[in-house]
């Protein structure tokens, strides 16, 4: 079967030459994207969409979520908001009450809040473990990501639970967790971080899962200067995350790690990914995306949902932000939010590699994610903050929203 999206009026690609078409059309052929041009050039299909001057996005691809917990940190919100500072902490109690939960409930949980983050454009998404931190519990929560997310990452050392001895809780992590956890998962993460782990314990870990095959991650820089970034570079791995407290060093390092890139063909660097609602919601310095972006690192931008420091999947509020107070143009936050995501799991190219298509760009042989504004230009997401601009999404061709 084959889907005529026509009548588009903006049609942001975020390929690999950025095009952005007026007046386009789109041909899916079913879970792939087929054609892309002019609607006046648009060839036949069995069914047509008639966009009616609306703008055509790739789905939002959020590389960073905590999807799977229970209960919520209201009280914790609300000191905050008094005045408070966020500290890793917090995540003991949303440990507790995960660990009270069972499979069964921590799956619906998860699916419904991946359901609510399709309604809002997410077409694939990256979710972590991290709130068992014991064998049993890391084990069970992966199983349940892996039911409910696109990439799955291992994130045993996001805290040091309380009554455990650090070095004792990372033997662990990298010993009995790890061979648990890594069958369900393609990534491992760590926090890097003052109150979660130093600079040492993190490379113990990191070391550790690449040594086992999984690819990695950082959460790092996220309430101080630190290790997180010059780790995460000199580990070759995909993303460092969080990205508030930069030194100048840090910049550079995320740089060069581009130097070699050459389209996805070559060897990638880390891409620096922001995550603008957790920074509102701890109040932190807005992460420098415009100094990432002009001294040529990759960036992107993923909610964060977690419900301690980003209780949204709000993807289109995420982008809103970049623009309206990091300082990003429209196209940028849009490709930050598409094309830098996809980059950040490695997932930004390939026309059916390993039975897998690229997700993150409108391009030809790419899996058709596509978000469909009530808008006719994707400006709108920031001209018009807040509003429910999201009229229709297809996922891997099928129309979902
Ligand atoms: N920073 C570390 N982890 C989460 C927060 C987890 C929590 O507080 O529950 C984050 O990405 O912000
Ligand atoms: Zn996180």
């Amino acid at each position: 079967m084959s889907l005529l999206i026509t009548n588009i009026a903006e049609l942001m690609t975020q390929d690999a030459e950025r095009r952005v078409l007026k007046d386009a059309a789109v041909v899916v052929e079913g879970e792939r994207i087929s054609w892309i041009g002019q609607a006046a050039d648009a060839p036949a299909a069995d069914t047509v969409h008639d966009a009616q001057g609306r703008a055509l996005l790739p789905g939002w691809v959020d590389s960073h979520t905590h999807l799977v917990f229970a209960g919520d940190r209201t009280a914790e919100f609300e000191a905050r908001m008094a005045g408070e500072s966020y500290s890793a902490g917090g995540i003991g109690v949303t440990m507790n009450a995960t660990r009270a939960a069972t499979d069964a409930e921590l799956l619906e949980l998860a699916r419904a809040r991946r359901a609510e983050a399709l309604r809002g454009g997410t077409t694939y998404l990256e979710a972590k473990t991290g709130y068992g931190l014991s064998t049993e519990h890391e084990a069970a929560i992966a199983r349940v990501t892996s039911q409910v997310a696109d990439e799955v990452t291992f994130l045993g050392a996001h805290l040091v639970p309380k009554g455990a001895e650090p070095e004792a809780y990372v033997d662990e992590v990298v010993g009995p967790m790890l061979a648990a956890v890594a069958p369900h998962a393609q990534w491992a993460d760590v926090f890097c971080e003052r109150g979660a782990f130093d600079e040492a314990q993190s490379r113990r870990v990191l070391e550790a899962c690449a040594a086992a095959g999984l690819k990695l991650r950082v959460h790092g820089n996220q309430l101080g200067p630190g290790a997180g970034v010059r780790l995460a570079v000199e580990l070759g791995a995909a993303s460092v995350d969080h990205v508030n407290y930069l030194e100048d060093a840090d910049v550079l390092a995320l740089a060069q790690s581009w130097d070699q890139y050459d389209g996805g063909r070559g060897p990638r660097g880390t891409v620096a990914t922001c995550l603008p609602a957790c920074d509102l919601s701890t109040r932190e310095p807005l992460a420098p995306a415009r100094r990432l972006l002009d001294a040529g690192v990759q960036v992107a931008i993923a909610s964060n949902l977690n419900p301690g420091t980003s209780y949204t999947s709000a993807m289109n509020y995420c982008v809103t932000t970049a623009v309206l107070q990091m300082g990003l143009s429209v196209h940028e936050a849009v490709r930050a939010a598409t094309f830098g995501g996809a980059l950040a799991l490695h997932r930004e190219v390939g026309d059916d590699v390993d039975g897998r298509r690229a997700v993150g760009s409108i391009a030809v042989g790419h899996r058709a994610d596509l978000h469909l504004l009530n808008a006719p230009s994707a400006t709108h997401l920031a001209y018009r903050p807040g509003m429910p601009l999201t009229h229709a999404v297809w996922q891997a061709g099928a129309q979902v929203v």
